[in-house]
């Protein structure tokens, strides 16, 4: 039977998860570098869990720092089957109250300055993104979080921007002409070196604040951001630990987005044209369809 093995990406104010059996780190390097920090690794009931805090501890690492191919190419190599990002972000309307959650199934990235693609030159691939998230771990992630007491909206739309700044006023308004649910400054690239590595993601966008749009509203800052989180963080570590107890006993199946597998479709450059340096340093990520 093929067990889960669940990523857990926290990000602002979620530097660390609950319930877990037979906790360890493990301190890793990949061929991208070193993740944001050591692998906590542990067992709830069957599924195991490995858990990355995306900004290190001690929110070291600001949102373009952030070695997103890193920390993908580790929690690969560490066997995981599925990654559940965990998000602080704004509110782009009037219906995301800060304290709700938000299972986003649609990013908007203007991001600008991070490395996006495993691939390159001598060996390139083009993943679909036309849904980015995996619909079977989102809806479980998002059960899981109404379960333990979460508003929860499930689909929405994410605009990832660089940052480190919050937006200007007008930057906001634009995003929401755009039909934009939430904001934030790191599910991209993560969304999308998770699909190039064949691991099914999903995101739990948790609302903090209104960002700087709403007039009877203070613009946002890390003071509002993290007294929410603070608030509901606690939410969050629940759901994990829901999710993966729902899960426990339960056998794992590739994802029904076809994620498991969707390299087979991607990979664009003939065999005689490729690099075997970058072929290398691919395996971790992309090794079954390199081999198939
Ligand atoms: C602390 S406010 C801005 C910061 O919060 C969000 O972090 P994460 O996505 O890792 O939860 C946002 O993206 C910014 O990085
Ligand atoms: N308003 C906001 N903009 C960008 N990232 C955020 N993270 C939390 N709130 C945010």
């Amino acid at each position: 039977m093929t067990q889960w093995t669940l990523g857990i990406i926290g990000g602002s104010g979620l530097y660390e998860i609950d319930g877990l059996q037979d906790r360890r780190e493990e301190t890793v390097e990949t061929p991208w570098g070193a993740p944001s920090d050591t692998l906590v690794r542990g067992r709830i009931g069957d599924v195991e869990l490995v858990f990355l805090p995306r900004h290190g501890k001690g929110h070291r690492l600001t949102p373009t720092g952030v070695p997103y191919r890193a920390n993908i190419a580790a929690l690969k190599a560490a066997g995981v089957t599925d990654v559940l990002s965990i998000s602080a972000c704004g509110s782009l309307k009037e219906q995301y109250v800060p304290g709700h959650f938000v299972a986003v199934d649609q990013f908007i990235d203007r991001t600008v300055a991070r490395e996006s693609t495993f691939f390159g030159p001598g060996m390139v691939a083009h993943v679909s993104m036309a849904r980015p998230v995996c619909s079977r771990l989102s809806a479980l992630a998002a059960d899981a979080a109404a379960a333990v007491g979460a508003e929860m909206h499930r689909g929405g739309t994410y605009l990832a921007m660089e940052g480190p700044q919050f937006s200007s006023l007008a930057e906001s308004r634009l995003y929401r002409q755009w039909g934009c649910d939430v904001i934030g400054m790191t599910a991209m690239p993560e969304a999308k070196l998770a699909r190039e590595a064949e691991l099914p993601y999903a995101t739990l966008a948790m609302v903090t604040d209104y960002d700087c749009w709403r007039e009877e509203e203070e613009a946002v800052s890390v003071t509002n951001v993290l007294e929410i989180m603070g608030q509901n963080s606690a939410l969050a570590r629940q759901a994990v630990v829901k999710l993966a107890e729902t899960l426990s006993g339960t056998e794992r199946t590739p994802s029904p987005d076809g994620i498991d597998t969707c390299l087979d479709y991607a990979l664009i450059t003939a065999p005689s044209a490729r690099d075997p340096e970058l072929l290398a340093k691919l395996q971790v990520i992309a090794g079954r369809a390199l081999q198939g």
